[in-house]
């Protein structure tokens, strides 16, 4: 057994305590083997003065949406979509897609995330990315029956379906694939049901965006005199490990419906203040026993893929939403970007303990804005950006020592995606 030793670190437990500790990984079968003193590796990483914590889990995102940062902003969400990004969306290449993923991927290693959930286009493209990164991908193509007759909205469906079953198993085990209907109202409701059928059939996950904004949620009700997520339900998209994003706009009842049947929702905070979509329930979720994980959504809502942002504009947004300071406290929104995540996606990481996976981020808190270590669960709430991460480690290999990013070339990745953003926008103007 090759082993990799994180030592002279604390260590983030899954009760979220933090005790001195080293962590040893076995790097062959990816997973920890033991925590605790005086570990030694065949490998070491330096952990003095860090934090050994999970991988983050960014639960929701499109990843290669890195190339629309900035291209279109301050708009709400049906004006953004119809205006601006799918416009541009219509235009992208495949070669596209794995410029931006890379570009994400990068982002992401060097804010210490692990795992992602992607919904989007060309995922054979995004795999092939995450093979090279060395990160771990739930991806999904992203299907839309809106402006396509019938026979080419199933076709849409039929992809998302086949391309679940091609890229499931990607990457030496690191990707599983999903079935991706796009949301609750862009994708007809026969088709709804259809997606849902196949995947369970298939045995993966559906995945759909939903009860993101009050215009999508208030037609639905009228129209169907039910709650969209008891609509979903009854279309087979709740429960069977299946999980959406954005849950803004709920009831009691769903929130009730999310809890019992297991699904799982992906709270995405920053897309939802920038597009003002509204402010979720989070702390009535986790009250009723709901799996709740992080999204940072696309990195044209957000405008960054940096889940440490994330975790404080969910305490905060959370708190505000619950008009109570003690709302969506610090060890909640931890929970959520890392075993919360790992719980919606499926996913044996998000908890440092012997036999899961070696997913691992150490945080830096040799820091002034880190000082004085009071709580460093409150700082990694509240306090630590994503630049803060050492190291980040991934089914037990090194993606990145001492910030620098060992398994893609990042100089290279961001002319690639540089080049790539500006030759697509004018390839859509
Ligand atoms: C069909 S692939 C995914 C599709 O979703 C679009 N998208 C990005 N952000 C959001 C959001 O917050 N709500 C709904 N849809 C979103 C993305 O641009 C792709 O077209
Ligand atoms: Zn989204």
């Amino acid at each position: 057994m090759q082993t990799l030793a994180i030592r002279g670190g604390r260590v983030l437990r899954p009760d979220m305590t933090v005790t001195e500790a080293d962590v040893l990984v076995d790097r062959e079968g990816g997973d920890i083997v033991e925590i605790g003193p005086d570990l030694d590796g065949d490998e070491t990483l330096d952990a003095t003065d860090g934090l050994v914590m999970p991988g983050l889990v960014n639960a929701h995102t499109h990843v290669a949406m890195t190339l629309l940062r900035g291209y279109a902003d301050d708009k709400p969400l049906e004006t953004w979509l119809r205006e601006d990004i799918w416009p541009v969306e219509a235009a992208l290449e495949p070669a596209d897609i794995e410029a931006g993923a890379e570009l994400g991927m990068v982002e992401m290693i060097r804010s210490g995330t692990t795992a992602f959930a992607d919904m989007y286009f060309e995922i054979d493209r995004t795999a092939a990315a995450v093979d090279r990164a060395g990160t771990r991908a739930v991806l999904g193509h992203g299907a839309i029956s809106a402006g396509k007759d019938d026979e080419a909205a199933r076709a849409d469906i039929e992809e998302s379906v086949a391309m679940a079953a091609q890229v499931d198993g990607a990457a030496d085990g690191r990707v599983s694939g999903a079935v991706m209907p796009h949301s609750l109202t862009t994708v007809t409701p026969e088709l709804l049901e259809f997606a849902a059928e196949r995947a369970h059939e298939k045995g993966v996950p559906v995945h759909y965006h939903a009860n993101e904004t009050r215009d999508e949620v208030d037609p639905i009700v009228d129209e169907r005199d039910q709650r969209p997520l008891a609509w979903a339900r009854d279309l087979g998209l709740c429960g069977n490990d299946d999980f959406f994003a954005h849950g803004v706009h709920l009831d009691d009842s769903e929130i009730d419906l999310l809890a019992e049947t297991g699904t799982g929702v992906v709270h995405c905070p920053a897309s939802n203040m920038k597009l003002a979509s509204g402010m979720a329930p989070v702390q009535r979720l986790l009250d009723a026993g709901a799996t709740v994980g992080l999204g940072t959504d696309g990195a044209a809502s957000n405008n960054d893929l940096d889940l440490f942002d994330e975790m404080r504009d969910a305490a905060m947004l959370g708190k505000l939403a619950a008009d109570d300071a003690s709302a969506v406290a610090a060890p909640d929104a931890v929970r959520m970007a890392t075993a919360g995540g790992a719980d919606v996606l499926g996913l044996d990481t998000g908890r440092l303990e012997p036999g899961a996976a070696a997913d691992i981020a150490v945080v830096d808190f040799d820091a002034p804005h880190l000082t004085p270590g009071h709580d460093l669960v409150s700082h990694l709430a509240y306090a630590v950006r994503g630049s803060d991460v050492r190291h980040t480690v991934c089914d037990g290999d090194i993606l990145m020592r001492d910030r620098e990013v060992l398994t893609l070339d990042e100089e290279a990745v961001v002319e690639r995606a540089a080049e790539r953003a500006r030759a697509l926008v004018e390839r859509a103007e």
